[in-house]
C-alpha cells in the first residue's frame, strides 16, 4: 500500500488577474479553490491512476473540512490527524506569469504530532510512504527524521519530496526516490547549474548521498532519471500550459504508482512525465484520460 503524508496541506486559491496593478484595486477575472499540499496532490493522482493509497497528515478548521470533503468525494481513503488551527490557504496568482504565496501553516501541538507518528507504527515492509512538502514551523526542523525512523523500524520504504536541510538529512536513510526540480537541485548544493552535464553531476551526488532513484524535473524540458546503472531523459508531450501547480506532485504519483505496479523504472518515468505534463495542461490536477492521451508522445532514452 502507498501512504502519502502531507504535514502542511493547503487550499490552493488560484486567482487570475489581467494587468496586475500593485497599490491599486484589482478585480479577479477568474478564481478557483483546490485542495492542495504535495502529498494530497500525489494521492489524488494515484487514485486517478487506480493505485490504492491512504492520505495522512494534519487538517484543521473550515479549510481542513473543505479538503477532507473533496478527497472523500473522490473516494480517497484519508486518516488525517485533526488540529485546532485552520489549515493554510496558498495563493497562486496568475497574471501572465505565476506568482505563488504559500502560508506558514497551522500550530501543531505535541499530542497531535505524536498521533501521526503512532499511525505509522502500523506500516509493514510492503508499504511505501511518500513524504511531501514543507514542514509547518511549529513541528520543528527534524520532524521528517522522526517519521523516517519509524518507517524504517517497520521495514517500509519512503519517497521524500522536500527541500533544503530536511532533504539532506533524509538522504542517508536511503529514499526510494527524490525529485528535485532543476532550480531546487542548484539551491540544494548552492551552485549555478549550467546544463545537462551539471544536472547529471549533482543528480549523481544525491545517489552517493543515499537516494536509490533521482528524478530531476525540468518543467517544459522534461525530466532526467539518474540511477546507479544509467541516466535517462524523458521528453514532454505537446500541449497548452494552463496551470503548472501540482505538476511535480503528479510526476511523483505517476512514477511511484507505476514503479509499485510494474517494478520498471523506465515505465515509471514515462507515466510520471505524462502525468506531470497532463496536469500542466489542465486547470486542476490531470484526469486519467488526459494522462493516457499524452503517454504515447513520451519517449525515454538513455544518455
Ligand atoms: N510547461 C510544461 N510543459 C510540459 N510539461 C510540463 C511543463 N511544466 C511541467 N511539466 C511536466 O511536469 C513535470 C514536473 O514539473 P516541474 O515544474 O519540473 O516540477 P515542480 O512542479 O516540482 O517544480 C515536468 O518534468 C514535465 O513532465
Ligand atoms: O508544502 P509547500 O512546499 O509549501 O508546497 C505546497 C504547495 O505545493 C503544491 O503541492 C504544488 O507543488 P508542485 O507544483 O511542486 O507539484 C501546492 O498544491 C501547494 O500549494
Amino acid at each position: 500500500m502507498i501512504y502519502t503524508v502531507t504535514l502542511n496541506p493547503s487550499i490552493d486559491y488560484i486567482v487570475e488577474v489581467e494587468n496586475l496593478q500593485l497599490d491599486a484595486l484589482n478585480r479577479m477575472k477568474r478564481d478557483l479553490k483546490l485542495p492542495g499540499g504535495k502529498g494530497i496532490n500525489v494521492s489524488r493522482i494515484l487514485s486517478r491512476l487506480g493505485v490504492e493509497n491512504t492520505a495522512l497528515g494534519f487538517l484543521g478548521g473550515f479549510t481542513g473540512r473543505f479538503i477532507e470533503d473533496v478527497l472523500q468525494s473522490e473516494s480517497i481513503v484519508t486518516e488525517f490527524v485533526n488540529v485546532q488551527d485552520d489549515t493554510r490557504i496558498n495563493i497562486k496568482l496568475k497574471h501572465g506569469s505565476e506568482t505563488e504565496i504559500n502560508g506558514q501553516g497551522p500550530q501543531i501541538g505535541n499530542t497531535e504530532a505524536d498521533a501521526l507518528v503512532q499511525k505509522l507504527r502500523a506500516l509493514t515492509k510492503e508499504d511505501v510512504v511518500v513524504l511531501s512538502g514543507s514542514v509547518p514551523p511549529s513541528l520543528g526542523g527534524s520532524f521528517y527524521e522522526r517519521l523516517i525512523a519509524v518507517i524504517k523500524e517497520q521495514g517500509a520504504r519512503f519517497v521524500i519530496d522536500t527541500t533544503g536541510e530536511a532533504l539532506l538529512k533524509a538522504l542517508p536513510h536511503g529514499p526510494l526516490l527524490v525529485k528535485p526540480n532543476h532550480h531546487e537541485l542548484a539551491e540544494l548544493f548552492g551552485v549555478e547549474i549550467e546544463g545537462q552535464e551539471d544536472l547529471i553531476k549533482y543528480g549523481r551526488k544525491l545517489l552517493e548521498m543515499g537516494a536509490e532513484n533521482v528524478l530531476i524535473s525540468m518543467a517544459g524540458d522534461g525530466a532526467l532519471l539518474v540511477t546507479e546503472e544509467q541516466v535517462y531523459h524523458a521528453n514532454v508531450p505537446k500541449g497548452e500550459v494552463k496551470n503548472s501547480v501540482g505538476a511535480g506532485d503528479s510526476m511523483i504519483a505517476g512514477f511511484v504508482g507505476t514503479l509499485s505496479k510494474t517494478g520498471d523504472p523506465l515505465e515509471a518515468l514515462r507515466t510520471g512525465t505524462a502525468s506531470g505534463s497532463a496536469t500542466a495542461f489542465s486547470d486542476d490536477l490531470a484526469e486519467l484520460a488526459k494522462i493516457d492521451s499524452l503517454l504515447p508522445q513520451v519517449q525515454v532514452n538513455p544518455i
